[in-house]
């Protein structure tokens, strides 16, 4: 299989990698499109694959080419993609909020597959929600189902429009567990731990919890009452969360993603 991607930032190469890792695409069949100079050097030094900065007639050689530019910049790439684009290609667009409709009318190209995948697709431990125009067939769907599951697990949606709740929930959501992460290393600062004992007990207190998620025969609630006793720590903790409405903020802040996915696809 031949794949070009456009734009080989965190998200591009996040792909790039985990195709060659399984043994997916050959360096030579994988085309790297990169604007930014600096990127492109490196990734020519770390011999990552065929590197170019422009979009050129070599694109339309590929069987799969995927979108992975930020969706501002689209309208700097469609013009070009569609000079080049093979009746026979399929895309796959990464980008936020961008619809298949959009991308197929500025393409003038049917076969459009349309995923949002998440950062630890770097460590093959991504989650990639995804949908498909109606042209594109089931066995080149199942081709780059098999792709995206070289970077973690995914999801197909018959709905196109829950893929802006994807972006919202899994695609800007590890930055949100970043952020409680960060609160809680600051709070052991300030109780008088160092950077690095404050990060130890924080990511580690995360990594048992979330593995007690996934193997305690327990509803989260359930989980919340295993830890907070009647009367003590926690129960102090979870009620000044509860004054200050930190669970109606993180519910309107994704909410408020959702929105912002939605208002990406007008540029
Ligand atoms: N980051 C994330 O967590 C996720 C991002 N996404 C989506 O993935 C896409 C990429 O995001 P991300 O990887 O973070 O972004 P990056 O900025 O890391 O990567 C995009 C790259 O594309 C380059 N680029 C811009 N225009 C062109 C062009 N015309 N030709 C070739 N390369 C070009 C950029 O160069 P320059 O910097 O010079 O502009 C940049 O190096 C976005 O659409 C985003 O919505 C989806 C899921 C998660
Ligand atoms: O913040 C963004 O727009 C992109 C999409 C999901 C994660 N990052």
């Amino acid at each position: 299989m031949k794949i070009a991607i456009v734009g080989c930032g965190n998200m591009g190469m996040a792909f790039a990698k985990s195709f060659l890792q399984y043994d997916l695409v050959k360096k030579d069949d994988l085309l790297l499109i990169e604007k930014s100079t600096d990127r492109s050097e490196a990734l020519k030094n770390e011999k990552a694959g065929v590197v170019v900065d422009t979009i050129g007639p070599h694109v339309g050689q590929t069987d799969l080419v995927i979108l992975s530019v930020k969706p501002q910049d689209f309208n700097s790439v469609y013009e070009a993609l569609r000079d080049v684009v093979q009746p026979n290609q399929i895309i796959l667009s990464i980008m936020a909020g961008i619809p298949i409709a959009q991308i197929q009318e500025k393409l003038a190209h049917p076969l459009v597959v349309r995923a949002m995948p998440n950062t630890p697709a770097m460590l093959g431990m991504g989650i990639t929600g995804f949908t498909a125009a109606k042209e594109v067939d089931l066995a080149s769907l199942r081709r780059v189902e098999n792709l995206i599951n070289a970077t973690g697990r995914s999801i197909f949606l018959e709905d196109e429009a829950m893929l802006d709740a994807v972006t919202a929930l899994s695609g800007s959501g590890p930055a949100y567990f970043y952020y409680v992460v960060k609160a809680m290393i600051e709070a052991g600062k300030q109780m008088g731990f160092d950077d690095a004992v404050s990060a130890l007990l924080v990511k580690q207190t995360m990594l048992g919890a979330y593995h007690l998620i996934n193997t305690a025969d327990k509803s989260l609630d359930e989980l919340i009452k295993a830890v907070a006793s009647k009367g003590g720590t926690t129960e102090a903790a979870l009620r000044t969360f509860e004054a200050g409405a930190l669970s109606d903020t993180l519910v309107a802040g994704i909410k408020a993603a959702q929105v912002r996915a939605t208002e990406l696809s007008k540029g």
